[in-house]
């Protein structure tokens, strides 16, 4: 059982969770709470755009250093998912950090992705589903939010009943970090967080884990209800 950040190494043998509040899978369980279908994560923009051309069917979203490139359909913003005209589709995401630490992990029991919006759907199916599995969490992340994520999953997977509340102040001590890493950029570079954050901190508002399969060498993910 361990919390790890993406330098360190993955060990075999466990359930991987790789966490991504801000924003990368908030923006993913939005799209499923808005009817994608599947989730098709690429470790970096090229390859998002080379899945992109391998089916075309498919929506692009993400972000090159937190903004929409001018080619993707949707940004890696929770609150542009949240309008966006999505149900029924296929999505190829890739973003700096959540989906590029979905492919540091070669070999795991099981794979999934989380934030606060799905954290306890998480914790309920590793219990169902592979029950005495030992668990890494990555954070995907530097700032707060992941880590107090990923101390909450860890208090679920344990039996506790960690608060929501404190998980909502990791988010916005989380938030607070970025906002002040985004000030020192130049202003057509600066990203605005704050339509995003209402959505990064609605703790189990997803009923749904986000399990990842390794295909084709990328990982897809689908909402499992348990
Ligand atoms: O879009 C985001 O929130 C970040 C990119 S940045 O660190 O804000 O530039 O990507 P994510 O993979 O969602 O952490």
């Amino acid at each position: 059982m361990s919390i790890i950040g993406m330098q360190e190494l993955i060990p075999a043998g466990r359930v991987v969770v790789v966490i991504d509040v801000i924003r990368a899978f908030t923006t993913a369980a939005i799209a499923f709470e808005r009817g994608v279908t599947d989730i098709a994560c690429a470790p970096t923009p090229e390859a998002g755009r080379e899945l992109r051309r391998r089916y075309p069917e498919r929506l692009l979203a993400g972000e090159i250093r937190g903004l929409k490139p001018a080619d993707f359909d949707i940004g890696n913003s929770p609150y542009e998912m949240s309008t966006a005209p999505v149900h029924g589709r296929r999505l190829i995401q890739t973003t700096s950090n959540g989906t590029r630490g979905l492919t540091r992990c070669p070999d795991p029991v099981a794979l999934l992705a989380a934030s606060a919006r799905n954290v306890g759907a998480t914790a309920r199916w590793i219990a169902s589903n592979h029950p005495g599995t030992p668990w890494t969490l990555l954070c995907t992340g530097r700032t707060a939010e992941d880590r107090a994520c990923a101390e909450h999953l860890d208090a679920l997977l344990r039996g506790s009943v960690p608060r929501a509340a404190d998980l909502v102040d990791g988010i916005r001590a989380g938030a607070a970090e970025l906002a002040r890493s985004f000030a020192r950029r130049p202003v057509s570079e600066v990203v605005d967080l704050s339509p995003d954050l209402g959505f990064c901190s609605e703790v189990d508002r997803s009923d749904f884990a986000m399990v990842g399969y390794i295909r084709e060498g990328h990982v897809e993910l689908t909402a499992v209800r348990s």
